[in-house]
């Protein structure tokens, strides 16, 4: 049996300690084979790949016709739109539909509630359209038109509590909707946790340009957007764009010295401390400004090379959620970067719905992060005294 066929053998893995009893020849070297290589999730990134693309079809149509009355309060004030529901729905659709024999569990951000009050009827049967026309105009899954009810059911697939047992679908429908109601970045981001581990992660970034956003090469002759980035354990990062074009391997940035880096971070002040990441960037001797988008699409970039680090400092006591992480740390590590809390300790996302964190979440290359590590330790020390 060669390599490739006995890794397509393996598609669990209570299968590998199969191949550990006494065997023939050939499948004791099998055996050894598999114990040290990753498993393979192909299928299920064809699937994830599929169902984000999907998602930024209809995220890219509500976008161009946004009006200000799509935009619905919820009780933690953030806007959420026709979009975020609608993504979810055909999300959550699409792997139920992918994989229908499989248990199904999916932690994703939004739930029905609101859309089952009184008065929300109009907004549902708006949602329910816009997931019908985008399957239809695929046509991938071959489907019946699905009632509100079924549009309902769909979003509530994502009521998992995730967890460090079995697998589990993180899904932010739309991460970043501040930057998609003001018409800037977001991403769908789409991951897969197995026993508690990340093991892929998608995100569809619908406004992010092919080409470089940071430093000369943001010039470049390359106008066009939407980027899909994928990553699997053990198998890179990859970036296509969302019209379908060949898949490309991408790296994070190789610089070595830090005041040649620049640094991303949020687009709202309001979701990370700017005067703690400037006294960071200071110590670093970064001369570049801060490029401050919206989403994961930072993480997207920042696997690409596009800038070197990622610096990201909520309040005290908010609680950051596996969603908005799960997809992005994945393609930034298998890029070759590092994805650490702001005590250098790697993200759990085996805990639940949220991250368990030390005062924030830092990204960079290898070469860069120990000097990294050093400059945020001082400058928390620093903040905390001056208070
Ligand atoms: N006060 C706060 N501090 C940090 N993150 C916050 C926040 N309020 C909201 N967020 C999160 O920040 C995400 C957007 O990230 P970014 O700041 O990188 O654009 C939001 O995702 P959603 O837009 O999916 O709700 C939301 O989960
Ligand atoms: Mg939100
Ligand atoms: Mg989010
Ligand atoms: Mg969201």
């Amino acid at each position: 049996m060669t390599i490739i066929s006995c890794l397509r053998t393996v598609s669990k893995p209570s299968l590998i300690s199969q191949f550990s009893k006494p065997k023939p020849k050939t499948q004791q070297s099998c055996s050894l084979v598999v114990s040290s290589i990753v498993m393979s999730y192909d299928k299920e990134l064809a699937a994830a790949k599929k169902a984000a693309s999907l998602a930024a079809r209809l995220c890219l149509k509500v976008q161009k016709a946004l009006l200000q009355s799509d935009v619905q309060s919820k009780n933690d004030k953030s806007p959420v739109t026709v979009a975020d529901y609608g993504s979810q729905a055909l999300v959550s659709f699409a792997l139920q539909k992918e994989f229908p024999s499989e248990p199904f569990s999916l932690v994703a951000e939004e739930d029905s509630k609101d859309l089952r009050q009184d008065g929300a009827q109009e907004t549902l049967e708006r949602i329910t359209k816009l997931v019908n026309d985008t399957l239809a105009s695929d046509g991938a899954y071959n489907t019946s038109t699905l009632s509100t009810e079924d549009v309902i059911r769909a979003i509530d697939g994502g009521k998992s509590e995730g967890g460090s047992h079995g697998r589990h679908w993180v899904l932010d429908p739309i991460d970043g909707t501040k930057g998609f109601v003001r018409g800037d970045q977001y991403a769908i981001a789409l991951a897969l946790l197995d026993e508690g581990k990340v093991v892929l992660g998608v995100l569809a970034c619908p406004n992010l340009p092919l080409a470089s956003i940071v430093g000369d090469n943001q010039h470049s002759s390359n106008n066009e957007v939407g980027c899909l980035f994928f990553a699997q354990v053990g198998a890179g990062t990859y970036m296509q764009s969302l019209s379908g074009s060949l898949p490309v391997k991408v790296q994070v940035t190789a610089i070595e010295n830090s005041e040649e880096a620049s640094f991303f971070e949020s687009y709202e002040a309001a979701h990370s401390n700017r005067d703690l990441s400037s006294l960071i960037a200071k110590k670093l001797g970064v001369k570049a400004p801060p490029v401050r988008i919206d989403s994961q699409a930072k993480y997207g970039a920042l696997s690409r090379g596009d800038g070197a680090i990622y610096l990201r400092f909520p309040r005290k006591g908010y609680r950051e959620k596996i969603w908005d992480h799960a997809a992005g740390s994945i393609v930034v590590t298998e890029a070759g970067g590092v994805v650490t809390d702001a005590a250098g300790y790697p993200l759990d996302f085996s805990k639940g719905k949220h991250l368990n964190l030390q005062a924030g979440i830092i990204v960079t290359n290898q070469k860069l992060m120990p000097a990294l590590l050093k400059a945020v330790k001082e400058s928390l020390e620093e903040q905390a005294s001056s208070l």
